[in-house]
C-alpha cells in the first residue's frame, strides 16, 4: 500500500488515487507577497478541552493523537470557516534531517516538521467520514516547527513514543490540551485544498499559521526513532513522511493579516 518510498510514494499515489492530479491538491508553496489580505476573515477561535484526549497511535505513516469527537468540547470556529468543526486528531510530518520535513513551504522555505490538527464540520455533517467526502467537510490547522529551544508541551507526546515505536502500536493518552502546541499569534494563510495523504480527498479548508513553534534538535531525533514498520518486519525509521508542494492551479491564498 501507499507510503513514502520511491516505489509507493507521492509520485506513485496517482496510480490508485487519480485525484492526486486534481484542481485543489495539498500541500502548496505559500508565497506571502501573492497572498491577498482579506479583512472579512474572522479571528480564529480554538477551544480544546484536555479531557477529550483519548490515545496515541503509530498508524504506519505518522503518529496521531486521537480525540473524543462525539460532542463539541474541542472545536474550531471563525477564520475562513462557517459553523463549528470538531477536533478529530492531530499528527505530524517530518524529515530525515532538520533541513526539510514540512509539507507546506513558505516561498520555498522548508521547516523540519509540520503539525496538522484535523477537524470536521460537525455543524453540517453527521460524521467524520461523511464530512471527509464534502468540499467543506474538513479544516486542518497547520503549524510549522522550527529548531530552537526544547518544547515542553511536545515532550509529553515524545515521552509516549517508546510505547508506539512500531506500526499499529497504540496507548492511552489523556489530559492533553493541543492548544499548548499553538504559537502566540494565530495569524494565518488559508486556501482550499486536500488531504496530503491518500485518499487525498479535496475536502480541506487549510489554515496555515504564519508563526512557528519551537522544537529542539534532540526532540526531532526522537521523532525519527519511530518506525514505519511493524513488529517482525525489518525496521525502517519513520522519516520523510511528507508530500511535496503541489500546483496551485486556479487557487488564491488569502491572508488574515496585513
Ligand atoms: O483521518 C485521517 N487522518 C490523517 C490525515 C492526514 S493528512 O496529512 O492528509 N492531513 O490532512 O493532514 C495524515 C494522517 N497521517 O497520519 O499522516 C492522518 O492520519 N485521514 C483520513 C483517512 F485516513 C481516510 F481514510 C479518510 F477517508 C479521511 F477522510 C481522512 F481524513
Ligand atoms: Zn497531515
Amino acid at each position: 500500500s501507499w507510503g513514502y518510498d520511491a516505489d509507493n510514494g507521492p509520485d506513485k499515489w496517482g496510480d490508485h488515487f487519480p485525484i492526486a492530479h486534481g484542481p485543489r491538491q495539498s500541500p502548496i508553496d505559500v508565497v506571502p507577497s501573492q497572498a491577498q489580505y482579506d479583512p472579512s476573515l474572522k479571528p480564529l477561535s480554538i477551544q480544546y478541552d484536555p479531557a477529550t484526549a483519548k490515545g496515541i497511535l503509530n498508524n504506519g505513516h505518522s503518529f496521531q493523537v486521537d480525540f473524543v469527537d462525539s460532542d463539541d468540547r474541542s472545536v474550531l470556529k471563525g477564520g475562513p470557516i462557517s459553523g463549528t468543526y470538531r477536533l478529530r486528531q492531530f499528527h505530524f510530518h517530518w524529515g530525515s534531517s532538520d533541513e526539510h520535513g514540512s509539507e507546506h513551504t513558505v516561498q520555498g522555505v522548508k521547516y523540519p516538521a509540520e503539525l496538522h490538527l484535523v477537524h470536521w464540520n460537525s455543524g453540517k455533517y453527521p460524521s467524520f467520514g461523511e464530512s471527509a467526502a464534502q468540499p467543506d467537510g474538513l479544516a486542518v490547522v497547520g503549524v510549522f516547527l522550527k529548531i530552537g529551544n526544547a518544547n515542553p508541551h511536545l515532550q509529553k507526546i515524545i515521552d509516549a513514543f517508546d510505547a508506539i515505536k512500531e506500526k499499529g502500536k497504540q496507548t492511552s493518552f489523556s489530559d492533553f490540551n493541543p492548544a499548548t502546541l499553538l504559537p502566540g499569534s494565530l495569524d494565518f494563510w488559508t486556501y482550499d485544498g486536500s488531504l496530503t495523504t491518500p485518499p487525498l480527498l479535496e475536502s480541506v479548508t487549510w489554515i496555515v499559521l504564519k508563526e512557528t513553534i519551537s522544537v529542539s534538535a534532540e526532540q526531532m531525533a526522537r521523532f525519527r526513532s519511530l518506525l514505519f514498520t511493524g513488529d517482525g518486519e525489518a525496521p525502517c525509521h519513520m522519516v520523510d513522511n511528507y508530500r511535496p508542494p503541489q500546483p496551485l492551479k486556479q487557487r488564491k491564498v488569502r491572508a488574515s493579516f496585513k
